[in-house]
């Protein structure tokens, strides 16, 4: 158990981020300022996004494997993100498919809510389309595709814990079990780092940017960049 919420908990080799954040960014505490004489009586948080109408300007990013926090995993968080309107980005990685999520978001009773797709691009690009044309079909409204995991950072807690998926569970989106995450032997590694190590193109070019959306009809977005000049040239 104790391997899964550290994985819930992660960061990077040795934990830099976390220890950033609370050395530079905390002493900046940040303050709401609230303006005044703005006609109040009627407030509304709603937003358009990618075309879509969202209650408020949050929505929930990609995690992976929620089944290992909760049984009814990514189905829970899509029934929420429908109960309060706004956007659900489902995870390459999920513990629950990809058309599973979408049932479980329009049959619940509620109002709103929106799906979109995470892709991470595999060394395999007819299982990537394979994803991708499923999420189409099923209705999700966009495709956000992974460009900061050519390999996954050294998560030194993952590696010692020797993570891996227990054994009821696996990624719902693939079949074999080398690519629903759900062999029985890592070695020493973390057995996420080897997943990706075997599966996901560490190769990534815009040239594969350019190939996918030759693919499909949906907005691509993509997911993972740190500085906006790195984006400029394009
Ligand atoms: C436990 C966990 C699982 C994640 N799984 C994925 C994933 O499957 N795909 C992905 O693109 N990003 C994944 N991410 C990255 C998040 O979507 C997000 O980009 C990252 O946490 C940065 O946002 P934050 O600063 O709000 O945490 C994961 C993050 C965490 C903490």
């Amino acid at each position: 158990m104790k391997n899964m919420s550290v994985y819930f908990e992660m960061d990077i080799y040795e934990q830099h981020t976390q220890q950033m954040t609370w050395v530079f960014v905390c002493p900046f505490r940040w303050y709401l300022m609230p303006r005044v004489l703005r006609d109040v009586s009627i407030v509304d948080l709603s937003v358009s996004v990618l075309g879509q109408k969202l209650s408020m300007p949050l929505c929930v990013g990609s995690t992976a494997m929620q089944r290992m926090a909760h049984p009814a995993g990514e189905t829970a968080t899509a029934r929420a993100c429908k109960a309060v309107g706004t956007a659900m980005m489902l995870s390459s990685w999920a513990t629950s498919s990809i058309e599973e999520v979408m049932s479980a978001m329009t049959s619940s009773p509620d109002t709103g809510g929106v799906l979109w797709m995470q892709l991470y691009i595999y060394k395999d690009r007819e299982l990537t389309l394979s994803l991708l044309r499923r999420a189409e079909k099923a209705g999700y409204k966009a495709v956000f595709v992974t460009v900061d995991t050519p390999y996954l950072g050294k998560r030194l807690d993952d590696v010692r814990n020797r993570f891996k998926m227990p054994s009821h569970l696996r990624m719902s989106n693939f079949s074999s079990a080398s690519l629903s995450f759900s062999e029985d032997d890592y070695g020493n590694d973390s057995g996420l780092a080897v997943y990706v190590a075997n599966a996901i193109e560490p190769a990534l070019t815009w040239d594969d940017i350019t190939w996918l959306k030759k693919h499909t009809r949906l907005p691509v977005i993509i997911k993972g960049v740190l500085n906006g000049k790195h984006m400029q040239k394009h």
